[in-house]
């Protein structure tokens, strides 16, 4: 026993300021992982993994030769398992860092151009639903949907409006399979096949419309909007949610805000990055 404690003393002894910035980074990395981490399936093998990393050392420090060759093999096969099992959540946690690190290119930065593209939206929704026509339609923001748009998508760049995304969605027409993906006031896309969700509390009577809606708001910033094809029922899926039941007053108001905010939000961060900049300059001068 005096062994250990004699052990521990001469590490602590030896640690370094370096030693000291290392284990705070990797705290902090820890930390940032988690919190990207909390709320999904990944959260208590994240647990389990932090549980794994503290007991290899103790068993290390205690001799328990059995327990500690187990652990350590366990973290070396254990990362790998993780990899191809939690794919698309080290995805999306990717994306979410690639996100916050570079400016958004896809927001619309003028408010009459933004009105102009949710009115026409909103219209076009709003006769869609009142003739039942089921329409898939995707409003980018941050996330670049280039690589959905490969899949099965037909370019159109063509101008945002009521009429023109109406026409999309007439059944037995070539593009209204798919998602209609527009970019700034552009109608960059349709005919795009979007991700389905894995979702399983999600409502049984929804069918496989809803769930690429849902998939792709799990896996972007986008706003997607769902016509039900069955009822005429409005939705909107928005970071992994699905809320039913808008109509067009609604879904405007909901469209506008949340792209003002996300835009407010880009605002503010540049603004705070130059201010941080300028700051480190003038200490530096
Ligand atoms: N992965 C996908 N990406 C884009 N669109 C899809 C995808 N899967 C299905 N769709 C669209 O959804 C249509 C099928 O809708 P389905 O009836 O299964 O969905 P639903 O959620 O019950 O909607 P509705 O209430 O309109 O019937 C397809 O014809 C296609 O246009």
């Amino acid at each position: 026993m005096l062994d250990i404690l004699n052990m521990i003393i001469h590490s602590i002894s030896n640690i370094s300021l370096w030693s000291v910035v290392d284990i705070l980074v990797v705290s902090y990395i820890f930390y940032k992982a988690y919190m990207l981490m909390r709320e999904t399936r990944a959260e208590q093998l994240f647990r389990g993994i932090l549980l794994i990393f503290a007991l290899i050392p103790i068993s290390y420090i205690l001799k328990l030769d059995m327990l500690y060759f187990i652990l350590s093999k366990t973290i070396t096969i254990g990362v790998l398992s993780i990899i191809i099992i939690f794919q698309p959540e080290i995805r999306r946690a990717l994306e979410h860092i690639g996100r916050s690190a570079f400016d958004d290119v896809h927001l619309i930065e003028d408010d009459k151009i933004l009105e102009r593209v949710i009115t026409e939206v909103t219209n076009a929704v709003e006769n869609l639903s009142e003739t039942k026509t089921g329409a898939l339609i995707v409003i980018e923001q941050s996330t670049r949907l280039g690589e959905v748009i490969s899949n099965n998508g037909t370019i159109l760049d063509a101008k945002v409006t009521s009429g023109l995304l109406e026409n999309i969605f007439v059944v037995n027409t070539p593009l209204h399979d798919g998602a209609t993906i527009i970019r700034n006031d552009r109608i960059l896309a349709s005919g795009c096949v979007l991700p389905l969700t894995n979702n399983t509390s999600i409502n049984k009577k929804l069918g496989t419309r809803h769930r690429a809606a849902l998939g792709l708001s799990e896996n972007s910033d986008a706003l997607i909007i769902v016509v039900s094809e069955e009822t005429g029922t409005i939705s909107l899926a928005v970071n992994g949610r699905l809320t039913r039941n808008f109509d067009k007053d609604k879904l405007k108001n909901i469209l506008i805000k949340i792209m003002q905010k996300r835009r407010e939000k880009k605002v503010k961060s540049v603004e705070e990055r130059v201010k941080t900049w300028i700051k480190t300059v003038r200490r530096k001068v």
